[in-house]
């Protein structure tokens, strides 16, 4: 089947890289959040970043103008019942993609592929509860999405052997990556990075390190481009918790116990850049460590 247009579910900071991305290789993009705010912040946000591009002569401002056109946005989900290719980019909460794919399902044509950006959660059990387990994969795209190569591909148990094409067809169309991973907790890359970020935090609980240093160690030390704790914030404790939450349960391993320091965090409301505070306070001209 071909794929012309592309239903995006949450327009927050992964939902308005994947907009941006598509809009550009020329697919019809419709853009859904539960927020209005939300999708107006997408949207200037998606202006601004592709003001980046054409100041590095990456793209022209008619590519900008083409691309901004094919992209409308809807507070209304079931607005993308006539899409090819749906990609569900909401909250890291089962619960919430759940309810997601129970009130667009009845509206989607039976042709149509169902996928979720999700971070780590299991794509044979989020495909268990649609009415196309066949036609339902992970397709995990990397922050920035934009400027990371990479997209992780993860085919549930169920998942044929046309829609794993058809997906693949369309990461290429984009001119990124795939990586192929297994549908186990976290897939590939959050199952490495997740528990190096998780280990940053537990070397500030534990009094090894001010943020500062954790930060600037792994930068100057591992040529990291930004330091564990900086990216934390860039993902968004929550998301970063809930990650640590699907390994923990997932491989029922101590080792990736979600450091308590964490849980404070998000407990706070300190989720990050997507709330100005997380480790670094954002508010004021330069990032400020919160402890
Ligand atoms: C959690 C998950 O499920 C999976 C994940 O995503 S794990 C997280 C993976 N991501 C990372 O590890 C990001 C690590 N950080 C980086 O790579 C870099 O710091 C960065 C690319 C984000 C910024 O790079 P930088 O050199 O510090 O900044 P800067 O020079 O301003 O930007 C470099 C490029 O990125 C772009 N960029 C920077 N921040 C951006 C953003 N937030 N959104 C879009 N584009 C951005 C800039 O426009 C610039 O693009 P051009 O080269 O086209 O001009
Ligand atoms: N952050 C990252 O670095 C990466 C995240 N991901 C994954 O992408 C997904 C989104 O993450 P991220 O963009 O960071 O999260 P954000 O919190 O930035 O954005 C999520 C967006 O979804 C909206 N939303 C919540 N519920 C619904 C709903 N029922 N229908 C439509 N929109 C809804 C939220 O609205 P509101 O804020 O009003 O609740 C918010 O705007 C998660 O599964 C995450 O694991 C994947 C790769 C990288």
């Amino acid at each position: 089947m071909s794929i012309e247009r592309v239903g995006i579910v949450g327009a927050g900071q992964m939902g308005n890289g994947i907009a941006h991305v598509f809009a550009l290789a020329g697919y019809q993009v419709l853009l859904n959040d539960i927020s209005q705010d939300s999708l107006d912040a997408a949207m200037a946000r998606i202006a601004k970043n592709m003001g980046r591009q054409i100041t590095k002569g990456a793209i022209s401002s008619e590519d900008q103008e083409n691309a901004l056109a094919r992209i409308e946005t809807t507070l209304t989900l079931t607005d993308l019942g006539q899409t090819d290719l749906v990609i569900e980019a909401a909250t890291e909460k089962e619960e919430v993609k759940k309810q997601i794919f129970d009130t667009l399902l009845p509206h989607l044509k039976p042709e149509t592929i169902l996928t979720s950006n999700t971070s780590s959660i299991s794509i044979t059990r989020l495909a268990s509860g649609t009415d196309r387990p066949e036609k339902f994969m992970g397709f995990h795209f990397m922050n920035p999405v934009p400027v990371m190569q990479l997209v992780e591909l993860i085919r549930g148990i169920a998942t044929d052997d046309e829609t794993y094409k058809a997906c693949l067809e369309v990461v290429n169309r984009l001119n990124k990556t795939a990586a192929s991973a297994e549908d186990f907790p976290a897939f590939i890359v959050n199952r490495i990075l997740m528990p190096m970020i998780n280990e940053a935090v537990y070397t500030l609980y534990e009094g090894v390190g001010s943020v500062q240093c954790i930060d600037q160690s792994m930068k100057l030390g591992a040529n990291h481009p930004m330091g564990p704790l900086e990216l934390a914030d860039f993902i968004g404790l929550d998301t970063c918790l809930s990650i640590m939450n699907v390994l923990h349960e997932g491989l029922a391993d101590t080792k990736y116990r979600p450091c308590p320091l964490l849980t404070k965090y998000v407990e706070a409301g300190w989720l990050g850049r997507k709330t100005q505070r997380g480790f670094y306070d954002y508010r004021g001209e330069t990032p400020v460590p919160t402890r």
